[in-house]
């Protein structure tokens, strides 16, 4: 079958491929060894082919010698099952308000259903993957989030209660190093647990962030549904730093589900990381094309 493929090619789609190739070969000597995060959104987790397309992605990544870490979330995916069961999704800046009810449902849509998925995709495409919450191994130890009100104008306190939300405490990158060491690709859901053993529901950015510092990774990618970060007309923001990320929060250009993401990309690159990318996860092949190509697609953040 793949032979007949090829003896098909007429020689300009020949030309394409050894130009495509010639053209990912610095990127693969430059990656190579290196860790890449990559944040899989679970708005960019909708379409059948897209899912496939990543889980090909990572795995041509883990094959060309590059470490891939896959942290995922499960946003609409948990507030379909909330649906279901008639409770409401409530979010404060970006963060679900989670009880003690919700967070069962985050463990269980998180932990079971949308790890479980990808992990399937991945072996599906040839990989090897593991999937873990931040329980396994007790990779995220966390604490409860104190959220600051952004928006001092709404009536709420100064410091928001969210219920389970949580924060990185510290990664425990154990079992992440002995699993890349014998070649799997961790898949990780951001649950975390405290010395206490209570559970929290952490927002899947601020997950992928952290693991990135504490492996010292290369990349953190992070793949979402928008082009990338936006100003107020809707024009795609190609390159950030921290001082133009302030001006933007600061003026209402950021807000909701992307401001977790670029405090994170933000922190990730002043702790270490070379650099922090906010890419279109709606685009085919998203993540090969940030990593094998001269087309860098979305927002780079720097420090
Ligand atoms: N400046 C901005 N540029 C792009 N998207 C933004 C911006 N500010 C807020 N957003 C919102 O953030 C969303 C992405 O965050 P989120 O819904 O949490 O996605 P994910 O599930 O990928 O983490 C976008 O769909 C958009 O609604
Ligand atoms: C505290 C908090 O908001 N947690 C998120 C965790 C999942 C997540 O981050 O999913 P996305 O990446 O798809 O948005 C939530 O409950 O939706």
């Amino acid at each position: 079958m793949r032979a007949q493929q090829t003896m098909n090619l007429n020689k300009e789609q020949a030309q394409n491929i050894a130009s495509v190739l010639t053209e990912a070969l610095p990127y693969i000597q430059r990656f190579s060894g290196k860790t890449i995060v990559v944040k899989y959104g679970g708005n960019a987790m909708t379409d059948e082919g897209l899912k496939q397309g990543f889980a090909r992605d990572i795995v041509l990544m883990k094959l060309v010698g590059m470490n891939p870490v896959v942290v995922h979330g499960g946003g609409p995916q948990i507030g379909d099952l909330l649906d279901r069961v008639g409770k409401q999704s409530e979010f404060i800046q970006g963060m679900r308000v989670t009880d003690t009810e919700t967070m069962d449902i985050v463990e269980m849509v998180l932990g079971g259903l949308v790890n479980k998925e990808i992990v399937n995709l991945i072996h599906q495409a040839g990989g090897n993957a593991v999937g873990l919450t931040g329980k396994d191994g007790n990779l995220i130890c966390a604490t409860k989030m104190k959220m600051k009100n952004l928006a001092p104008e709404l009536d709420a306190p100064e410091i928001i209660d969210l219920g389970h939300v949580g924060e990185v405490g510290q990664i425990n990158t154990k079992v992440l190093d002995m699993l890349i060491q014998d070649d799997f690709i961790p898949v990780i859901a951001p649950v975390g647990v405290d010395k206490e053993g209570q559970s929290y529901n952490i927002n899947a950015d601020l997950v992928a962030g952290k693991i990135a510092e504490a492996l010292h990774a290369e990349k953190l990618m992070l793949l979402t549904n928008t082009a990338g970060l936006l100003d107020k007309q809707g024009t795609l923001l190609t390159g950030l730093n921290a001082e133009s990320v302030d001006k933007l929060v600061e003026d209402g250009t950021i807000y909701g589900g992307m401001l977790p993401k670029i405090q994170c990309a933000l922190e990730a690159v002043q702790n270490g990381v070379h650099s922090s990318h906010i890419v279109d996860g709606r685009v085919e092949h998203a993540v090969m094309l940030e990593v094998f190509t001269d087309e860098g697609v979305g927002t780079l953040i720097t420090a």
